[in-house]
């Protein structure tokens, strides 16, 4: 056993194999050196600041001392937060990812306040107008007021259409009357709004002047703000427990006929006037969902960064860990030098950077439409939906099947809580359903495809994400294969354009038989969303590969050649993962798949001995990973004895229980 402060051994002798300069690595994945700086201030100010490691581990607390415990570290971050960090990053970055991720150094699971600065103030920003924004985001920037966003029902999630909570306008007081009026109608899942927000904004139906205008959004008080109890009309609680977020506090709510002043509705896209009349202002009928598109943008980053802290954890450990005998007699070897092992965890930390790139990249083109919009112009938005769909859907699905297979790399001590890697799993397989269900994100980007597809085939041009489209509609042979990343990119395009027409042929197929467009799109729902994943998979390659490319241009050349193999790595495992796709839609042979699959295990071979330092360079500080298999210094197993002393079921050598039932027990007779 190594002392406290040494290094396990195998890692210090991964850190030498290493043949590329971390940093530089780390300024890559960061945005560049001033990212990285202003990265590392923002760790140091917010850790330093008293990040709190709990005496008691999080999932030895009851539900009661978790939710207590979430709620005081949630006090002393938020204190950081508005007295320091923003200071740092300026008000206008408020949501930036690097603050965010300060958070996980307080909260193994997640903190009651996620959704107050996740949703409540980005939905003030985006949907309220000047004048509303200035009375409520200095009191929610400020945390005077706490908020949830409460849009799910008992009875709805995905059809927003169909939500059942109404708000009638009453032109004689000026005011709206919110109402629950069917069990199915209660809020349901809110993060904070089960014991900790006193406002919160509801999505409900809009009746005014006898007619319904559709789903809109409110700002509601909901809790006395001094004693915080419920507001009279006001039903409130928790929801229970999950298989993740159990500090989130997720709440029920209902209203009975429960009064909020005419401008409490958030008015930046519609607005009731003060006589009842309805006034749209907004030129695109769903900018009401503007909150959803910026949590989608922002989940793709999510699904990077809790993929990087699973695979760093697993890489590192795989390191420490020795396992069986290649040959009888001989020395136990590192279970990384397994290439199932490296099978397992290097197309994971490939995928971490592949997501990284392209929520870089989809974070821009969201502030670009934005932009466009400020402006007046909405063309770009049915294109940023469509996308935002797509990669949140499958960045998150990939990234949970991803942190699931670090913790099968990671044997029977990844299934221990303190691993973090169960923390990490419920957390991203939760991202896969909430802000929008995976299958039911496709198929709203099929609906896209399949329009660009009509425009292509009607010699139009698409739009930039979709050209490839032109370029294959006239191809009906076969595309040539050829194995070059481009190629690849090429063939995946092909693949889609080939799933998007199939689909199209097979509705109009089912519509020549008899059946209405509802039904021959609803009978086509597998192959579409298999279309809309094939569209992405090709966008996440051509944004990986290129912006890679463009990325380490000026780099050294180890950091070229190891960036290089993990780039190729990720495209020859997808070739391979989709090569029935692939003989489907290319002229791709089987010897060509044997000369993928052998280029494939010699990338493993290649990128082995940078391994370690390719997960290094996420630069994850142990305060932040909350891993007793992944800290720097590989002390995993001191550190999973160190844990057991903090468990309160061996505080006494005989549990009070033995003489309760046990002792009784084995005394009584048959
Ligand atoms: C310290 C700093 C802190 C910062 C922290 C940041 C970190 C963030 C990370 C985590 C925090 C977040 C935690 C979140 C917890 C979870 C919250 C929630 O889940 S909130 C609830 C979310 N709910 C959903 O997402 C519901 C999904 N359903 C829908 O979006 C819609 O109902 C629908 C499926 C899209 C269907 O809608 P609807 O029936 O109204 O439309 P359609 O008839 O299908 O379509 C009509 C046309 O409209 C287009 N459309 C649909 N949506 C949009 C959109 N958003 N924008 C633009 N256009 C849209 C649709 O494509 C159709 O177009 P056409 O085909 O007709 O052209
Ligand atoms: C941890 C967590 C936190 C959350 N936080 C919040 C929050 O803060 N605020 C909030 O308002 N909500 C929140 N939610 C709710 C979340 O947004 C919804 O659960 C999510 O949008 C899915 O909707 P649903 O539950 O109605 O699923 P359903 O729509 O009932 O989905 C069930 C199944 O039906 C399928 N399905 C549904 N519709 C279709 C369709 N049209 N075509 C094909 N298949 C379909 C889905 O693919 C899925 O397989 C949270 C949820 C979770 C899990």
């Amino acid at each position: 056993m190594s002392s406290k402060k040494e290094i396990n051994e195998d890692l210090v002798n991964e850190r030498r194999k290493c043949n590329f300069n971390i940093q530089e690595v780390t300024h890559i994945i960061d945005g560049g050196v001033e990212n990285t700086l202003q990265r590392k201030k923002i760790e140091d100010v917010a850790l330093n600041g008293g990040a709190s490691l709990d005496d008691v581990p999080e999932e030895c607390m009851n539900l009661r001392e978790r939710y207590e415990n979430a709620l005081r570290k949630s006090c002393v971050y938020a204190n950081i937060l508005r007295n320091e960090l923003l200071e740092i990053t300026g008000i206008e970055n408020f949501g930036t990812p690097v603050i965010r991720r300060t958070g996980d150094a307080f909260f193994k699971d997640i903190s009651p306040f996620m959704l107050h600065l996740g949703m409540f103030v980005p939905t003030i920003m985006g949907q309220c107008t000047a004048e509303q924004q200035g009375i409520w985001l200095p009191k929610a920037l400020d945390m005077q007021i706490i908020g949830a966003y409460a849009q799910t029902e008992l009875g709805h999630g995905t059809f927003i259409r169909g939500l059942e909570t109404t708000a009638t306008y009453d032109p004689k007081t000026k005011e709206f009357i919110l109402y629950s009026p069917t069990i199915t109608s209660y809020k349901w899942w809110a993060g904070g709004l089960g014991r900790t927000a006193n406002h919160c904004i509801v999505v409900a139906q809009l009746y005014t002047q006898g007619k319904c205008h559709g789903v809109h959004p409110f700002i509601v008080q909901i809790r006395d703000l001094d004693t915080h109890m419920p507001l009279p009309g006001i039903k409130v609680g928790e929801i229970g427990p999950r298989m993740g977020f159990n500090t989130a506090d997720n709440g029920f709510l209902g209203f009975n006929h429960f009064r909020i002043p005419r401008m409490n509705m958030m008015m930046k896209n519609a607005q009731v006037l003060e006589d009842g009349t309805y006034v749209k202002v907004a030129r695109h009928g769903k900018l009401t969902y503007g909150t959803m598109v910026f949590v989608r943008v922002t989940l793709v980053n999510e699904a990077s960064f809790n993929l990087s802290k699973a695979v760093t954890i697993a890489v590192r450990y795989s390191a420490v860990r020795r396992q069986s005998e290649l040959r009888p007699g001989s020395a136990e070897p590192q279970i990384l030098d397994y290439p199932t092992q490296q099978h397992k965890l290097f197309i994971c930390i490939a995928t971490a950077h592949a997501f990284q790139l392209t929520a870089n990249w989809l974070w821009h083109t969201f502030t670009v439409v934005q932009a466009e919009m400020r402006k007046g112009n909405i063309d770009t938005l049915p294109e940023l939906h469509a996308l935002s769909s797509c990669l949140k859907a499958v960045s998150t699905s990939d990234a949970a099947a991803c942190i699931e297979q670090c913790r099968f790399a990671c044997g029977g001590h990844g299934y221990m809580m303190s691993s973090n890697l169960p923390y990490l799993y419920s957390f991203v397989a939760a991202t896969r359903t909430y802000e929008g269900d995976y299958t039911v994100l496709l198929l709203q980007t099929a609906r896209y495809l399949v329009k660009a597809w009509e425009q292509a085939e009607a010699k139009k041009i698409v739009t930039p994400t979709v050209a490839y489209l032109n370029r294959c509609f006239d191809t009906n042979e076969k595309v040539a294969w050829t194995n070059s990343p481009e190629g690849i990119i090429k063939s995946f395009q092909a693949i889609a354009a080939g799933k998007i027409s199939l689909c199209v042929k097979n509705i109009r197929q089912r519509i020549k038989t008899g059946m209405d467009y509802e039904d021959a799109w609803l009978m086509t729902t597998v192959q579409l969303v298999s279309a809309a994943e094939a569209h992405c998979r090709s966008m996440i390659l051509d944004t990986y590969w290129n912006e890679m490319q463009r990325l380490t241009k000026t780099s050294s050349d180890n950091v070229k050649m190891v960036l290089y193999q993990l780039t190729t790595l990720y495209l020859v495992y997808w070739a391979l993962e989709k090569s029935g796709d692939l003989l489907r839609y290319t002229s791709i042979t089987e010897g060509d798949i044997d000369l993928l699959q052998k280029e494939y295990e010699d990338l493993l071979v290649k990128i082995r001995p940078n391994a370690v330092g390719l997960v290094d360079a996420f630069d994850l500080r142990d305060e932040i990973l909350r891993s007793t298999l992944g800290s720097y210094d590989g002390r995993v197993y001191e550190r999973l004895m160190e844990e057991v002393q903090k468990n309160p079921l061996n505080k006494v050598p005989v549990d009070p229980s033995f003489q309760k039932y046990l002792k009784p027990f084995m005394k009584s007779k048959i």
